[in-house]
């Protein structure tokens, strides 16, 4: 593909994403402050040829790569300068801006026309601003170098991110627990115990049981004398019939005061 920010002196690349969320790529000249818009996707370089304050630069699908500008004297630029990023040029390129990839995704527009027309106006301010920056003194540089790179320092560009920090989470102490292992059944009947015999006939019947669990065993004795409980077993083990059998049998001894013949 023709690269065609090579007769631009200061190019803008974004992307957007139109109505039916295709990626679109708007291309725009600084200078000439006109937009190309529905710019070629995919494996695509874009470099200034001089002075330009920041060079977006698509090298692949769904990256955005942010590279400041840079001296036209210097050789990694020039030796890419109107050609295509190779493989290893993009990988190094991802690995520079790494850090800005995440600012050049802040410039992502999701929406209509009307959006797009709206981020091209904040684009060239900003770009008006970092012009001024080449007269006006520098934002942000570091102090050593600042005469060298005098009068071609790049607009600061602060990137915030919520994952840049992220906190060693602490190990919480908890006690080791053993696993309790019970045998669950016995070999011994509902029938040996004094249970009425309509209710061994529904567990036998219509419940399907007839041997008891070990929890059963040990408590239905205890709750039929009268005496209370807390048991404590394993899950499904079978402890609301525990319970529940000799809940039942106490409701069957109980005599009704009223017999249904005297109503
Ligand atoms: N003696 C038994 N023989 C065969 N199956 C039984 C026996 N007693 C209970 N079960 C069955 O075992 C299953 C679990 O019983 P249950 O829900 O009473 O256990 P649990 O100890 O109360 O469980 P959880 O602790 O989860 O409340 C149920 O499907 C129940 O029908």
């Amino acid at each position: 593909m023709a690269d065609p920010c090579q007769s631009y002196r200061c190019v803008f690349v974004d992307f957007y994403f139109d109505t039916r969320w295709t990626r679109k790529y708007s291309h725009r000249c600084l200078h000439e402050e006109k937009a190309h818009e529905d710019f070629q996707s995919g494996c695509y370089s874009c470099f200034a040829e001089t002075d330009c304050c920041v060079v977006f630069i698509m090298a692949e699908d769904m990256l955005m790569l942010n590279i400041s500008n840079q001296d036209s004297t210097d050789s990694h630029f020039s030796e890419r300068k109107h050609t295509k990023s190779s493989s290893g040029h993009k990988w190094t390129a991802k690995k520079t801006a790494n850090g800005k990839r995440k600012a050049s995704f802040g410039n992502q527009d999701y929406g209509s026309a009307k959006q797009r027309k709206l981020n091209a106006k904040i684009s060239t301010k900003h770009e008006d601003q970092a012009a001024s920056s080449f007269t006006s003194k520098p934002k942000t540089s570091p102090k050593i170098g600042q005469e060298e790179h005098k009068g071609h320092d790049r607009p600061f560009i602060k990137t915030s991110s919520l994952f840049r920090n992220n906190p060693e989470i602490p190990d919480v102490l908890s006690p080791a627990v053993t696993q309790v292992k019970e045998k669950v059944f016995t070999r011994n009947s509902f029938q040996e115990l004094d249970l009425h015999p309509h209710l061994v006939a529904t567990l036998n019947k219509v419940l399907n049981i007839s041997s008891m669990t070990s929890v059963q065993k040990q408590t239905i004795p205890v709750l039929l004398s009268g005496k209370d409980a807390v048991v404590r077993s394993q899950t499904g083990s079978g402890k609301t019939l525990a319970y529940g059998i000799p809940l039942i049998q106490s409701l069957q001894a109980v005599q009704p005061k009223i017999k249904a013949s005297e109503t």
